[in-house]
């Protein structure tokens, strides 16, 4: 039977209603700018701090290498010793292992010392050879080449000087900032406190995966892309708030627990124009300033962002996509910041298009890629997998990562250079 239409009035779907979209870099902006940086601090072993955000500068309390030491198996001598034409010997006068801490002086004029990789060089030493360089009869060593001052010696403070600055606050600890502490005989750390993300799924229509499906259902795929973005980044800590209906009442009272509790609140769903869209009224009902309603990307342009009191609210909407290059290329950087990490913002790399469109001039778009092949200089070219289709998950999957077609262009043409991000493990171009 046939309904008649009535107009939907913009009163009636005030929700996802929102004026003109911002730019995307402008709701890029603005969604930092909504997150204050935490300033608890808390103090965890080494071992634990990977990925953690340093939360102060910290120096070397030590000088690396500590002290001199050699970087080959060989002979220390001193370069003064050898006089005139080669060879020249030596009496062997110590046998110096990695380790020995004795303070050798006063050892005879004209003698080498027969040393090991990393064992320290006394500091009346000036060069080591290398043993394959030397031959050694009994307790002497001849040697045919006569090796330049400082050879195949690790000056102490070479590598790190005491008082140098190693990390900078704000930095994520990676393995390489926690190599150098370690070897600076760092302990503990001071890290910014976790920030507390609370999750929330919204959709009467949403089943958890392992559930049986009815008709009219589908899975809740938006927490497990959610929740697993966040298992990489150690700085966050889940509070999973799980699937709750289109329901104005079950969503502001979640929303009640959500600002009681996190940090920021991050939703999927509800966000757009439909009656039965209520994300928006849910957390207004708290007081929610929102600063970003409408941003002219693609997907994910219904997207909010704004304070609910002091925690930060991010409502992604719920197509799969939307939910996935919103969250990735606005929200993640917020909550980067707000954890109080310095760099924050996504890292895009230099690619070709490879493909041909026409697009809506004023809108960013993110389409999923694959790199289809190299130009001359190395640069990955792009095939565009799918367009337009922001609740279709495969063509997402089989991406070798997105590329962002720009809002100044209104056609993309093969071989124009355009903005490249992988999603997984791949080989990245030239970094922009
Ligand atoms: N009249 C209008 N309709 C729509 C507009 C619009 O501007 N005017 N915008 C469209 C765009 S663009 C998007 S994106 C969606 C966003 O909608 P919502 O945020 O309100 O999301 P829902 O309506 O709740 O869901 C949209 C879609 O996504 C599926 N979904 C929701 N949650 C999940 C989840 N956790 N896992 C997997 N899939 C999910 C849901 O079933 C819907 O199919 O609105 C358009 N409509
Ligand atoms: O954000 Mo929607 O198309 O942009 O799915």
């Amino acid at each position: 039977m046939f309904h008649a239409v009535e107009p939907v009035l913009k009163a009636d779907c005030s929700a996802g209603q929102s004026g003109e979209a911002i730019p995307f870099e402008t709701a890029v902006t603005k969604a930092i700018a909504l997150a204050k940086p935490v300033r608890y601090r808390e103090t965890v072993p080494l071992a634990g701090a990977l990925g953690r955000v340093c939360a102060v500068d910290i120096c070397s309390p030590i000088s690396l290498p500590p002290c001199d030491n050699s970087a080959m198996d060989g002979f220390a001598v001193r370069t003064a010793d050898f006089e005139g034409e080669g060879p020249w010997t030596f009496r062997v006068a110590e046998r110096v292992v990695a380790g020995d801490v004795r303070v050798l002086e006063n050892l005879d004029p004209r003698t080498a010392l027969r040393i090991f990789t990393g064992a320290p060089v006394p500091w009346t030493f000036d060069a080591v050879a290398m043993q394959e360089r030397c031959e050694r009869i009994g307790d002497t060593v001849t040697m045919y080449e006569r090796p330049r001052r400082g050879r195949h010696i690790r000056f102490a403070g070479e590598d790190v000087c005491p008082d140098s600055e190693l990390i900078r606050r704000g930095k994520g600890l990676s393995v390489r900032d926690l190599t150098l502490l370690a070897a600076v005989g760092i302990v503990n750390v001071q890290v910014l406190r976790k920030i507390r993300i609370g999750l929330l799924s919204t959709g009467t229509e949403l089943k958890e995966p392992g559930q049986p499906l009815e008709h009219g259902q589908i899975y809740n795929s938006n927490q497990l892309m959610l929740s697993s973005s966040l298992a990489a980044c150690p700085w966050a800590e889940i509070v999973d708030f799980g699937i709750v209906p289109d329901s104005l009442g079950l969503l502001t009272n979640v929303v009640a627990h959500a600002v009681a509790s996190c940090d920021a609140l991050v939703t999927t769903g509800g966000v757009s124009a439909g009656e039965e869209d209520h994300m928006v009224a849910a957390v207004q009902a708290h007081g929610a300033a929102l600063d970003v309603l409408n941003v002219a990307m693609r997907p994910g342009k219904p997207l909010k962002v704004g304070r609910i009191r002091k925690t930060v609210f991010a409502g992604l909407p719920g197509n799969p996509n939307a939910a996935l290059i919103a969250f990735r290329q606005i929200v993640l950087p917020a909550l980067r910041r707000l954890a109080g990490l310095a760099e924050i913002q996504p890292q895009w790399f230099s690619a070709v298009a490879g493909f041909s469109c026409k697009k809506g001039r004023g809108r960013t778009e993110f389409v999923p890629v694959r790199i289809a092949g190299r130009t001359e200089t190395g640069e990955p070219v792009l095939e565009m997998l799918e367009r337009g289709t922001p609740a279709n998950l495969m063509a997402m999957a089989l991406a070798d990562g997105i590329a962002l077609l720009p809002p100044e262009a209104a056609d993309i043409t093969t071989g124009i250079p355009l903005r490249y991000k992988p999603l997984g493990p791949s080989v990245p171009s030239r970094r922009l």
